[in-house]
Order: C-alpha cells, then structure tokens, then sequence
C-alpha cells in the first residue's frame, strides 16, 4: 500500500461514521454530552412581567415628578402574584422576581422612597417600563434554544433547566478499547529492567478519548505474539466497543502484529501508511460495527494521530455537529526548512508578539519519541507535503492542543 495522504484518510475514518443512537438521560447528567435533537422552550421565560429590583410597582402616571404619595395596598414577592389589580393612586411593595401586578407599568427601587404608614413617598420621577422584565425577554414557548450536535456546556444546563426540560436526548457515548502492544512495555511504578520502557501513551489516549466524550475500557498489555495480539482483538468484539485502539506494532518489523493480526480476524482494512509525520505507520480497518484505528507506538505519533484521527472519530459517532479541529492562522517564531512528501505535524509552543499577533515557535528537537517536547507544545504548526523552507515571520497554520 502507497501512503495515503492525511485527508483522505481522515476522509476515510469518517466515511460510515453515523451517530450513535438517542438516549435519555437526566438533566444533571448531560454535561458535556451531545443532544441528539433540537431542544425547544417548553415555556415563555419570563412567564409573566417580572420586577428586576426590591421596590414598589406602581402606575407612572402616577408619579411624573418626584414627591407623588401612593397607597400601598398589598405586597408581591417572587411566586406568589397578587390577585388585586393596581388602580389610580394607588401601589404594591413588590420584590425582585414578584410579577407586576395588573395596572402597574413601572418599579421604583426602595432606595428611592420614603415610607410612611400605609404611605410611600417617591423621591424620584418614574419611568414607564423602568426595572420590569418583560413577559419573554428570555425567550419564548417553542423557541428552538439548543442545536442538535450541541456539545452542552454547564451554562446550556441551565438553559435547558430554565426551558423545563427534566431529561435531555442525547446520544449514546463512543465506546472505546485501549490496546497497547509491547514486551518492552511496563508499567509506571514499577521497576523497569535494563531496556524496558514505561507505558506511557495509553494515559494520554484514555484521557484525551475521555475528555472528547468517550467512555473507554483498557485492554492491557499484549505481547509481540500473534496470540496475544489476536486475543487481544477477540476482547474488544465481545465488549461490543464501537472502536478499538492499539498503540504499537504498527511498521514493520518481525515483531509488528497488529497488521497480522487485525486481518487475520477479518478486519476489513481502509488504509495502512500514511503521508504524515509523525505517525506514518497509522491504520484504519472496519469489522461489523467495530472501528479499528492502529496508532504508531512512539508516543509523540501515538498522540497525535490519536488527537488528528481518533478525536473527529469520536466527535462524529458522538453525533457533533462540529467534527473537525478548527486551524487557526499564525506566525512562525522560527525558521523551517523545506518539507518532504509527508504532511508535517510540528509541536510548537504559542506566544503573541509585540504586535499581538499569535505566533507558533516549533520546538527544537522534532524526534517522534520525544514526550518531553509533545508535553511543553501548545499546538501543532501544520506544513504541508512539499512546503517550501518558511522564516521566522512567515505565516503558518496551526491547531491547538487540549489543556
Ligand atoms: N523499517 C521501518 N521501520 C520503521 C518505520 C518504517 O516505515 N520502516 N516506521 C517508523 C515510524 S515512522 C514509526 S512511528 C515507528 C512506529 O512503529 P510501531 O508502531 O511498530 O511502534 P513500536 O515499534 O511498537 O514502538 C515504537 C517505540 O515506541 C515505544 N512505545 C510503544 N508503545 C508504547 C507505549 N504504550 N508507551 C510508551 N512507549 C511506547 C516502543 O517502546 C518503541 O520505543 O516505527 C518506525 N520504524
Ligand atoms: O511517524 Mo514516525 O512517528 O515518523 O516516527
């Protein structure tokens, strides 16, 4: 297989990515989850004109210059409306949140006023209108306040809330399987022997899946053996995930299984190699309704493929209206020089100069094994397979990395 340039492969991880199925879930719960469909008010808010100040509702007319003396005849407070309507003369103490009783057309606020028995004086001339929310400012029944696709934010929960909606639509989250593959691999807090490496790229792929909305399983450790690789497989079909992730194994080398592997259980695969750096060795396979992507094990290409590739993956399944990683421009904080035939990724730390401009500076050491270097980018300064040498200055675009 020739090596597949980036966008056809991103174009062919998303080729039967349709939406997960609807579920409904508890209002508290959908932080962060993505609604399946249009969400509208189920009622006017406010529903009725509502004071905005502790005061006194009264009728403008009514107090045109300051010193008018009104009969206070009755109190409103929040959720409990008068029953009596305001005539000529006369006004209502009223809290913030009480309704406007019928007749009145305005709210002076209590600092405003004297009182004097069953008597207020006002201090002030009123206004028309002044400090009532009218009935809808908010919005009103049946208005369509939420997409879709929409991945809620904690302040859509309370829009949601205010709309009366106890329960929300929202799609089933991904599922997902983490392998890693490796008899060098061991595991942190361990002693490591002399050649063995720590595991480390499974922490940032559980938690970059997690923080994308996915629901993850780890799958452990499999051995350099077709075995171990292949049981390993077998795993994630009986838990039903809908994609399973390995790290590692990927090239080719003698004790590269994953390739084997994968289509010796009949995984139908779309693509293995592509343009890119890092992360040539990357692949993509389908069985049923399981979804496999292969990620390279050197960690720096393991992540940023995962966040390249596996991050829309999620995001489509998820049912997200907004799939793809928004580039952005900027400029180069350094000199570049000329790129090959395969899509560059740089890692790049982000600053903004004098003149406020945001500008990507590509670290200094590009090595795919460098977790260090990935750990201190902000983002990644895109260079396209042939890109000419660029100077410092030069624009650039750039995608940033999650927190
Ligand atoms: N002859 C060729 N050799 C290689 C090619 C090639 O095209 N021809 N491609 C290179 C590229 S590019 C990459 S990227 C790597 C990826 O290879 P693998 O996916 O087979 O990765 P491994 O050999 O299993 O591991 C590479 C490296 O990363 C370490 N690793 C693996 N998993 C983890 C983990 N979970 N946590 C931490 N570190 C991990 C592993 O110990 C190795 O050091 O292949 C090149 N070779
Ligand atoms: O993709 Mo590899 O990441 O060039 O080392």
């Amino acid at each position: 297989m020739s090596l597949m340039p980036v966008a056809d492969a991103l174009a062919a991880i998303l080729a039967d990515a349709a939406p997960l199925v609807e579920e409904w879930v508890p209002l508290a719960s959908g932080h962060r989850r993505v609604l399946a469909r249009d969400l509208s008010a189920t009622r006017t808010q406010p529903p009725l004109p509502m004071s905005a100040m502790d005061g006194y509702a009264i009728r403008a007319a009514d107090a045109a210059q300051p010193g008018a003396r009104l009969t206070v005849i009755g109190e409103v407070a929040a959720g409990q409306p008068a029953e009596q309507r305001l005539e000529a003369g006369e006004t209502m103490r009223i809290f913030t949140g009480g309704v406007v009783p019928d007749g009145a057309d305005s709210v002076v606020i209590q600092e405003d006023t004297t009182r004097d028995g069953d008597q207020v004086i006002l201090n002030v001339a009123a206004r028309h209108g002044h400090h009532i929310r009218p009935a809808g400012i908010d919005f009103h029944q049946d208005d369509v306040l939420l997409r879709a696709g929409t991945r809620l934010s904690d302040r859509d929960l309370a829009l949601a809330a205010s709309m009366n909606h106890a329960k929300l639509p929202l799609r089933r989250r991904p599922k997902i399987a983490m392998l890693a593959t490796g008899d060098e691999l061991v595991m942190p807090g361990t002693c490591p022997g002399p050649g063995q490496i720590l595991y480390a790229n499974g922490f940032a792929l559980h938690a970059l899946a997690r923080d994308e909305g996915a629901d993850t399983i780890d799958l452990g450790i499999a051995a350099d053996t077709l075995e171990s690789t292949t049981a390993a497989i077998r795993r994630a079909r009986e838990l039903d995930v809908d994609i399973l992730v390995t790290t590692g194994g990927a090239s080719a080398g003698d004790h590269d299984m994953v390739l084997r592997s994968l289509e010796a259980e009949g995984v139908a695969m779309s693509f293995w190699k592509i343009a890119m750096r890092p992360g040539k060795p990357m692949m993509h396979g389908t069985l049923g309704g399981l979804r496999v992507i292969g990620l390279p094990g050197n960690p720096v290409s393991s992540y940023v493929c995962a966040f390249l590739f596996l991050v829309p993956l999620i995001r489509a399944l998820s049912g997200r209206r907004d799939v793809a990683h928004i580039g952005e421009s900027a400029v180069l904080g350094r000199a570049v020089g000329g790129n090959d035939g395969r899509e560059d990724y740089l890692r790049a730390s982000l600053d903004y100069d004098a003149m406020g401009r945001l500008v990507a500076t590509p670290v200094e050491r590009q090595d795919s094994s460098l977790l260090s270097q990935l750990a201190s980018a902000q983002a990644l300064v895109i260079r396209p397979p042939f890109a000419h040498a660029a100077d410092a200055g030069a624009p650039c675009r750039i995608i940033k990395l999650p927190l």
